[in-house]
């Protein structure tokens, strides 16, 4: 059974993309193809022909226009692993979400006053970003991938929120017939899968799944799928290898199971997402997504830095920057700023010391402390930084030239 993959699906206009032949999603559930008269693709259930559905399993048409409203939609995941994360990092940013209890599913932030929050489940947040209910929605890259199946409305404006990191792994047992096996290659080339007996993977993925499967391929598999607990699968005997998200590995660990080399789909963690028709037709939500983009990247480039400040003898600013940048990890941002320190000495006022201040990553502190001291750095203070404002931010330049405004 051979499935198209409905892209888009307007009135007016259709883009329609021949895709690799799908698993029906729903076990229970055979998929057919059938046009309208406006060559519009729609896919229906073989049970009910009659009753034609508007989306697909794990992804949703585009809307035809977008519809008249004043407030921009931003969607937020509403409950789950991301639902805080979400609402701590636009807090970081001062962007303050009021929620008056948690079962209110709309919010408002003070400080965009044109902007609704609407709390959605992560997946239900794409498919309203197609459907063209809300303009705009923090997911993880996964589930973008898994219900947005690369549509062309679906913009990511930032890939790195910096929490919600995760990835899509293929997991096959430690034990048995496997326990020799450690990459997707020796999985696909083991002597048991055939025609017959196809390779058997559970996952959640239903699109992402047999597309990386065909793309690497591999023929003889079947998929079946279950809402959670995938990893209990191959121990009941339901399938031998899983398709599942990993974070710490521990859940695939204490159901014995193991990745296999070459068996990541994708690298996830949450993004800000917006349909393209939103910013290039919804009045003001450009501007909302400039703001919150600005004030994204100011306080994530800052969260991966501290300041530092320290003394340094020397005779001249000159002098003492030369030591300095003769340190790979002293440049800070741009360059370090050097200012003389004045102290009074036998009643005249005289610069023996120069501060100096930079930025360095986090992850470099120590060293850098290191080599201050190497080139005669004293008394070094180090603080968070809490925003980075450059110029204009590299994201907003793409994001426009990906819009061709
Ligand atoms: N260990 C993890 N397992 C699953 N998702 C994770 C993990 N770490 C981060 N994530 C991210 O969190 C997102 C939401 O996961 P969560 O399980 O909270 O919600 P959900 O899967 O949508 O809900 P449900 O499992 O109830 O259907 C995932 O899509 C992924 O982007
Ligand atoms: O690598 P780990 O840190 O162990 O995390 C991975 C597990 O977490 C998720 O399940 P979740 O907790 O969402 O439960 P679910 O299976 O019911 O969705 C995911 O589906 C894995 O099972
Ligand atoms: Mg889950």
């Amino acid at each position: 059974m051979s499935i198209l993959n409905l892209r888009q699906c307007p009135s007016s206009s259709l883009s329609l993309s021949p895709s690799p032949p799908l698993l029906s999603p729903s076990p229970s559930t055979a998929f057919s193809v059938i046009s309208n008269r406006r060559r519009c693709l729609r896919l229906v259930t073989s049970s009910s022909v009659s009753s034609v559905q508007r989306s697909v399993a794990n992804g949703s048409p585009a809307p035809a226009v977008v519809v008249e409203r004043n407030q921009i939609r931003l969607g937020l995941p509403s409950k789950g692993r991301m639902a805080a994360d979400a609402i701590d990092l636009l807090k970081d940013c001062q962007l303050f979400v009021k929620q008056v209890n948690p079962r209110q599913y709309v919010a408002q932030i003070p400080q965009l006053p044109n902007t609704e929050v609407w709390f959605q489940r992560p997946k239900d947040i794409v498919r309203k970003l197609l459907s063209g209910d809300l303009d705009l929605g923090i997911v993880g890259l996964d589930t973008l991938s898994e219900y947005g199946q690369e549509n062309e409305d679906l913009i990511i404006v930032h890939e790195a929120l910096n929490f919600g990191d995760c990835h899509l792994s293929i997991a096959i047992p430690n034990y048995g017939i496997f326990e020799n096996i450690n990459s997707l290659k020796e999985l696909a080339q083991m002597p048991q899968w055939n025609e017959e007996r196809p390779l058997r993977l559970a996952t959640g993925f239903t699109y992402l799944g047999p597309k990386f499967m065909k793309e690497n391929g591999i023929k003889h598999v079947t998929f079946s799928t279950a809402d959670g607990a995938l990893e209990a699968a191959p121990a009941m005997g339901i399938a031998d290898a899983i398709l599942d998200l990993v974070s710490s590995g521990t859940t695939l660990k204490e159901n014995n199971l193991k990745e296999i080399e070459g068996g990541v789909v994708l690298e996830s963690q949450a993004a800000l997402v917006a349909s393209r028709r939103a910013l290039t037709e919804r009045k003001g939500a450009l501007n909302t997504v400039h703001e919150i983009l600005e004030r994204l990247e100011a306080h994530l480039k800052a969260d991966g830095q501290f300041t530092v400040v320290a003394n340094m003898r020397g005779n001249s600013a000159d002098e003492v920057a030369e030591r300095v940048l003769s340190q790979p990890l002293l440049s800070g941002l741009q360059g370090p700023t050097i200012s003389p320190v004045y102290v009074t000495k036998d009643g005249k006022v005289s610069v023996d010391y120069y501060a100096i201040v930079i930025c360095v990553p986090k992850k470099a502190l120590y060293d850098s402390v290191k080599q201050l001291r190497a080139v005669g750095g004293s008394g070094v203070l180090v603080s968070p930084l809490t925003y980075i404002f450059d110029e204009d931010t590299p994201r907003w330049g793409q994001l426009l030239r990906n819009l061709r405004v």
